[in-house]
């Protein structure tokens, strides 16, 4: 690096922490309320303690605040109760903990100490008792709530809810990993789904600032640690099953499984489950609650799914399509987002959205479900008082309306196939894995006849070497020009990584045949502008890898770099048309 552009950036710790946004008014709950959430006895020793209010709850000495509980939880670089003091220096009122947990506390901390055999498992519904998020809120505001499960496209699919949902009318939170917003405030995200001590304080925040629905990311984590504790979603959704998180899960079978709690009465009301493969049909299968099929590939056998994904043509790089239902129903739908995949992204977030104004009769009301609700082909809600055809003709209408006028699927989605530039198209996504990038390159393939593709990207340090040349392979087959740069080097040497990478972009064109142009490069902000240096206007240039991050992990120090915010330099410094700005995060200095 030249020591001129050294001074550009920003070192910041790694892992910096914080937590989110709390409520600012609501009315808690005692600890004896609590021990009993948690199944604890308070003891004769505490009993005197039983009306400590408690007004807020984390699991994270970080990010307590004065009157909380601190729920002291092993993990596996240290207990919790290590820092009980900080917590208690903090403002910590109460502590929960297990008994090695009590064990290592002794009597050193000056607050009541309750010990329970699992605190992880009682830390939701604790949190919805502190914050009254369980139904219904202190102030007897109830959010709609949609949630999304699925090892792809769960960020896309939320933002495409989250416009949806606003073009209808309402007012929104979303919760995921690029971001949380509460109406019109943004907090930074750091897990695809918070902690459920999290979850429950910004849906409490959410309704405080009387917001009418939120969508929500649910990862696999967040299923397995217990994240969604004590939340029931109006609807909850299905993108997709594919190999990921196996460490975790052990296999596919137990991904699916850990997958499958979300599609139960204890987190969802109403279920929609994309059926393009085996998983999806299996999960569909197995919801135990009402569940609507929705089968997005045109191509593949259709037959069984209630509602279908008919008629796609591509339009300028997005995509027009029918969504057919029961009955007759049928959606026009747009999105002006590249990829077939987001033709499926919006046909299931059309169809919770659906399935939610049918099944609860008004689509503003309670979420009460009932097995007739939308899709198996029964078209009344209860107690709308209305004919079956007549509600379905409504909601369509509203929904057709909302389409024509807003656009919803047509938002940026920050770094995710986001559109910087026109011509050369330009895109930067996300993709960072073998099946992602092949799909990415897929989508944003030129139309023009002699348009070429130019792809920059790299490989992660420090996880799974193994695919550094198959990522190569595809993009070699996938692009006519591949830059190799660095994605997040972590402790790596990126001189290592990117060999790794080239050896199999070599490989993929060996001796020429594919005739490809293959060029490393190890500063990833040149790395781009050379792209943009080679494009043409017929050309296209996809930046995969990093999508929204505006950190780039070298050593433990995050050094400031946006794809985007490069991205755009390079092309208006060669004089390329660009797109608006709106929705990249980090200030661009053009
Ligand atoms: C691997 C993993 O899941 N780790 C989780 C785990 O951390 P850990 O066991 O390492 O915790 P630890 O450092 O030993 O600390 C033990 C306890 O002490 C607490 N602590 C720790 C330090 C301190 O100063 N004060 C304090 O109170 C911690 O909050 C923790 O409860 O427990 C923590 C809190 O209980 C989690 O936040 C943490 O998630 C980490 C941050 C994480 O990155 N998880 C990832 C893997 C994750 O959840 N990813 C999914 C999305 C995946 C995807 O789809 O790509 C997600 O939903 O984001
Ligand atoms: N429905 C889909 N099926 C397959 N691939 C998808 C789908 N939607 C998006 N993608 C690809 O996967 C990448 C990640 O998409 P997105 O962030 O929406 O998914 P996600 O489930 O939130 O993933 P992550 O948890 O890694 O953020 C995109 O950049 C795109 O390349």
């Amino acid at each position: 690096m030249d020591r001129e552009k050294e001074k550009d950036f920003v070192h910041v710790p790694v892992n910096n922490p914080g937590g989110p946004s709390r409520p600012s008014h609501h009315s808690g709950a005692t600890l004896a309320e609590l021990a009993e959430v948690a199944g604890a006895a308070l003891g004769p020793a505490l009993a005197a303690q039983g009306d400590l209010r408690i007004t807020g709850v984390s699991l994270d000495s970080r990010t307590i605040h004065p009157g909380d509980l601190y729920l002291a939880l092993p993990g596996s670089r240290s207990h919790g109760a290590t820092f009980a003091n900080a917590a208690v220096a903090a403002g910590a009122l109460a502590i929960m903990t297990d008994e090695s947990g009590r064990s290592l506390l002794g009597d050193s901390v000056p607050v009541p100490v309750l010990a329970l055999s699992d605190v992880r498992a009682v830390a939701g519904p604790v949190a919805a008792r502190v914050y009254g998020t369980t139904g219904t809120g202190d102030s007897g505001h109830r959010l709609e709530l949609f949630g999304l499960t699925g090892t792809n496209g769960k960020t896309t699919t939320t933002y495409f809810l989250n416009s949806l949902l606003r073009a209808l009318g309402h007012s929104t939170g979303l919760i995921g990993t690029i971001e949380i917003l509460a109406g019109e405030e943004a907090i930074p995200s750091k897990l695809t789904t918070p902690e459920s001590t999290d979850v429950h304080a910004l849906l409490a925040l959410m309704a405080e600032k009387d917001l009418s629905a939120a969508s929500m990311e649910v990862s696999s984590h967040a299923l397995a640690f217990g994240r969604v504790d004590g939340v029931v979603f109006d609807v909850a959704g299905f993108t997709n099953l594919t190999q990921d998180h196996l460490d975790l899960h052990g296999g596919m079978e137990g991904y699916f499984d850990t997958k499958a709690a979300l599609f139960t009465p204890a987190h969802a009301r109403h279920a929609v489950i994309t059926v393009d493969d085996d998983w999806g049909r299996r999960m569909a299968e197995g919801a135990s609650v009402p569940a609507v099929t929705l089968s997005t590939d045109p191509l593949a056998a259709t037959g069984s799914a209630q509602w279908q994904v008919r008629e796609v043509q591509r339009e300028g790089v997005g995509s027009r399509f029918t969504l057919n239902g029961p009955a007759g129903a049928v959606l026009n739908v747009h999105t002006g987002l590249p990829g077939g995949f987001n033709v499926s992204n919006a046909a299931l977030a059309l169809l919770m959205v659906t399935t939610h104004l049918l099944g609860t009769g008004t689509g503003t009301g309670t979420g009460s479900s009932t097995d007739s609700a939308s899709g198996a082909g029964t078209t009344s809600g209860p107690g709308s008082g209305v004919g079956p055809g007549i509600q379905m003709l409504t909601v369509l209408t509203r929904l057709q309306e909302a389409l024509d006028r807003f656009d919803p699927f047509t938002v940026e989605v920050p770094g995710r196939m986001q559109l910087i530039g026109t011509a050369p198209v330009a895109v930067v996504d996300f993709a960072h894995n073998p099946d992602a990038l092949a799909r990415a390159l897929d989508a944003v393939r030129p139309s023009a006849p002699d348009g070429r593709l130019i792809a920059v990207f790299g490989a992660t340090g420090e996880r799974d070497a193994s695919k550094r040349p198959i990522m190569g392979a595809v993009v070699a087959q996938g692009a006519d020009v591949v830059i190799i740069t660095d994605d997040d080097p972590h402790d790596e040497d990126p001189a290592a990584i990117r060999a790794g990478v080239l050896a199999g972009a070599r490989e993929a064109d060996r001796d020429g045949a594919l005739g490809r142009v293959i060029e490393e490069c190890d500063q990833r902000a040149t790395a781009i502008l050379r792209a943009v240096e080679l494009a043409r206007a017929q050309d296209v240039i996809l930046v995969a890898g990093r999508g929204h991050e505006v950190y780039q992990e070298v050593k433990g120090v995050n050094i400031a770099l946006d794809d985007r915010v490069e991205l755009r330099k390079a092309l208006a410094s060669r004089g390329f048309p660009l797109t608006g700005a709106s929705k990249i995060e980090s200030p661009t200095d053009d």
